[in-house]
């Protein structure tokens, strides 16, 4: 099986490829096959690559935003059109099932093209009357933005970057995790396809020193990273020291808290989505789920029912709900935190081991009467385990759901309204869920606070984070100076 992109690169309009970077092998989870090669970006490769975005970027602003908003909702359409194609893609780059891809991927990523699209043409200032003087204001782009992705969602992370920025007139340099260096490509080709002039959106392949190069260059404005938090921390600090401005979509350790009231179908429904979803990697999961004493044995034994019903094998197969992680490293990680809950005395209720079969493949794994100091209740694991935790009060729940470094989601099940609202406005976390998990469309902000993050995607939050206000005073009559 091969699957080599048309170039390593996207600059300019065009596929560019430049064989002296070091070589980035792409790697199918599922069987562990080299399926294709691409070549890090060279200091050469990250040059051209700035240069078109800094001449694309003065094209694209200088065309009204509805002519903009019309080539996005066109891309748009044109990802829903090749949504099958494009979700093949997403599996082969991710290990992701199909089932899961052909649902969320491509999807979400013409979601953000089209509701950022439309919101392109709307993007206006404001007049402030002083007197007979007056103020106003104009939103104007940033200039070239630069985005660094995770390899979880390769496809939405490029979009969810892209679309935002390209509705405020910017440009985009994307640089896609090395571990999934394929979708964004295709990103970049459907958008030049659907009419955006050339070096508007640019694509260069490489790791963390091409990451960091592009983030130290002066030519760029913004960063916008997703990623993990140490990594977060390093590019917001380097961004800062050239005053740039950035979103941080960083990692997370999530509290999903399960009242004695609540339905335990739903709330089952919610823990599995918030958990075992794209085999457990996703950054908003809520990987640490308090049972109220009085549900848990109810709980414990519908999850393990419910989990015989997952489907692993082959991602490709329609029929999969459950794939491989996304490389040997990250099962490599996620195996050491299985061994580490057990030697810690948690309860392994399922799950814990890899599975005997060729690919990355890990058992969905759930521990109970996990406690607060244990590592895999305090560290971030990225991969299909579920902890546990037992509690009997509200304001004893509240208060350790709080006590961690992270703060990107959190969710409440319970059959009380007032309730849910009142504690989850006491929960320090960005992205939040009642009665639900891990829901996120285009229209809702997402990300973290904390050390999960700064600023927020998606909704009309993420327009302040791509553009600046430039404010105009208008004097009427004369200048009165003291001399
Ligand atoms: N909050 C969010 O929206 C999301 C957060 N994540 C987080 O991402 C992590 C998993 O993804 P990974 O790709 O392993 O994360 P990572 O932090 O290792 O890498 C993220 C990206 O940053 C680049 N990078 C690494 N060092 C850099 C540097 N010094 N300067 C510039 N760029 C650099 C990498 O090449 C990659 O493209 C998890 O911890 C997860 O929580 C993942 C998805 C979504």
């Amino acid at each position: 099986m091969q699957l080599q992109p048309t170039a390593s690169h996207f600059i300019g309009g065009e596929y560019v490829e430049d064989k002296t970077g070091t070589p980035i092998e792409i790697v199918y989870p599922a069987t562990g096959e080299v399926i294709g090669t691409v070549y890090a970006a060279t200091t050469d490769i990250i040059e051209r690559a700035l240069e078109s975005a800094k001449a694309g970027q003065k094209i694209w602003a200088a065309m009204s935003g509805r002519e903009r908003g019309r080539i996005m909702t066109r891309a748009a359409a044109m990802i829903m059109e090749r949504n099958h194609d494009l979700s093949v893609l997403e599996t082969y780059d991710t290990g992701k099932p199909y089932q899961e891809t052909i649902a969320v991927d491509a999807t979400s990523g013409a979601d953000a093209l089209e509701y950022f699209g439309g919101l392109a043409a709307t993007l206006t200032g404001e007049h402030i009357p002083l007197g007979e003087d007056w103020v106003y204001t104009v939103r104007e782009p940033l200039g070239v933005c630069v985005g660094i992705g995770a390899w979880n969602y390769p496809t939405q992370i490029a979009c969810w970057k892209g679309a935002p920025a390209l509705a405020c007139g910017n440009a985009m340099v994307f640089k896609p995790s090395e571990t999934t260096p394929m979708c964004a490509l295709k990103v970049a080709e459907i958008l030049h396809e659907a009419g955006l002039p050339a070096g508007v959106y640019n694509v260069v392949q490489g790791m963390g020193e091409v990451g960091a190069a592009l983030v130290n260059d002066p030519r760029v404005d913004k960063v916008s990273l997703t990623g993990s938090v140490p990594t977060g921390k390093k590019v917001y600090s380097a961004a800062a020291s050239h005053m740039k401005h950035v979103t941080m979509e960083l990692g997370g350790k999530s509290p999903l808290i399960i009242f004695d009231d609540a339905d335990v179908e739903n709330a089952v429904g919610g823990a599995i989505l918030g958990n075992f979803y794209s085999s457990g990697q996703v950054c908003s999961n809520g990987t640490r789920v308090f049972v109220q004493k009085g549900i848990k044995e109810a709980f414990l034994a519908r999850l393990s029912e419910r989990l015989e019903g997952a489907v692993i094998g082959d991602p490709l197969d329609e029929a999969t709900s459950f794939g491989p992680m996304v490389s040997e490293r990250q099962m490599e990680i996620v195996l050491g935190y299985m061994a580490k809950g057990s030697e810690e005395g948690a309860r392994l209720v399922c799950g814990g081991n890899r599975l005997d079969r060729e690919g990355f493949y890990l058992e969905p794994t759930v521990f109970a009467d996990v406690t607060d100091g244990m590592t895999i209740a305090r560290e971030e694991i990225f991969g299909p385990v579920m902890s546990v935790l037992d509690f009997e009060t509200e304001e004893e729940v509240i208060e350790r759901a709080n006590a961690t470094e992270f703060g990107l989601s959190a969710g409440v099940f319970t059959s009380d309204l007032s309730r849910g609202h009142r504690v989850i406005g006491k929960l320090e976390a960005g992205s939040c869920f009642i009665n639900s998990y891990n829901d996120a469309p285009v229209e809702a902000p997402f990300g973290g606070v904390k050390n999960s993050g700064v600023g927020r995607e998606n909704s009309k939050e993420a327009i302040n984070h791509y553009s600046q206000v430039k404010s105009v005073y208008v004097r009427m009559g004369d200048v009165e100076a003291p001399f």
